[in-house]
């Protein structure tokens, strides 16, 4: 961790109709971590990704990203940013290779104007090479070798899940925001996710902000833990700290138990 605030959430909140997804949620995210929001279902972890992608705009508050207010960003500019995201539901073309998904990911971040791209001017041509030599240095990195020619159609699950995870790193982020990156993973796939995750901080120095469930792979990997629950902040900190703090016991659980996994428990099984 660097000590230097990459992004900066302050007394965020958004409202859909009668329900407070987020209320006055702030935290801040320093350059080099990987900081990870745990909470029950319906806790706001998902909004408060949508509302960095822009996807939402808050009711109150700001987000601020190397200093810059993103309340003034379109949701189309803020990969060129250096933000980039992978989704809970995986979201690949399933009909294109491996290669060919991770060059449209990196074309999208580029940007050039129509008539630029129509002449093949110098600049197009530097940045095609650019962007061939980045997509094989992402498939050299995560190991995808073997699965470049292949179609996404035909790929197992574990794999379109580091596929996805290819496609934003192709876009050469400065944060990665991971939601649920172990959900559909089994053991062995989640134990992968999280070298990787830990490579992507270490080796190439992107800071990850994440939401995941599985508490295994949060505490492997995660160097600070914010929990909600109910839109509200509970408790930050490392994530031993996090899993020992009352209240996050008190709201995935209703009592002390086995925080292994914190879903929170289906309804009838809580009445029971
Ligand atoms: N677009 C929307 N319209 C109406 N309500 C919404 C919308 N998005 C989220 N909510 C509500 O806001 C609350 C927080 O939802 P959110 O998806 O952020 O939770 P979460 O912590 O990500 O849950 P999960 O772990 O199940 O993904 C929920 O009550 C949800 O129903």
């Amino acid at each position: 961790m660097s000590g230097e605030t990459l992004l900066c959430a302050r007394n965020l909140s958004v409202q859909f109709g009668g329900v407070k997804a987020v209320s006055d949620v702030s935290f801040d995210v320093q350059r080099g971590e990987v900081f990870t929001l745990i909470g029950p279902n319906g806790a706001g972890k998902t909004t408060v990704f949508n509302l960095i992608s822009r996807i939402y705009t808050p009711t109150a508050g700001e987000i601020l990203f190397e200093g810059r207010a993103l309340s003034g960003v379109a949701p189309h500019q803020v990969a060129a940013l250096g933000i980039a995201r992978t989704f809970q539901n995986i979201e690949l073309f399933e009909h294109a290779t491996v290669l060919q998904n991770l060059l449209i990911g990196r074309h999208r971040h580029l940007d050039h104007p129509l008539w630029k791209e129509l002449l093949f001017t110098p600049s197009v041509r530097a940045s095609e090479r650019a962007t061939r030599e980045k997509v094989e240095q992402v498939i050299d990195f995560l190991d995808l070798q073997h699965y470049r020619d292949t179609m996404v159609a035909g790929l197992a699950y574990g794999v379109r899940k580091v596929v996805e995870l290819a496609r934003a790193l192709c876009t050469e982020p400065k944060l990665l925001l991971l939601d649920e990156p172990s959900s559909g993973l089994n053991v062995e796939e989640t134990g992968d996710m999280a070298f990787w995750i830990q490579d992507i901080r270490d080796d190439l120095g992107i800071t990850v902000l994440m939401v995941e469930h599985d508490m295994s792979l949060v505490s492997r990997v995660s160097d600070r833990v914010l929990a909600m629950s109910q839109g509200q902040v509970l408790a930050l900190g490392t994530p031993a700290e996090v899993q020992a703090h009352p209240g996050v016991i008190e709201a995935y659980l209703g009592s002390a138990g086995d925080l292994s996994s914190l879903r929170r428990k289906p309804a009838i099984e809580e009445a029971a």
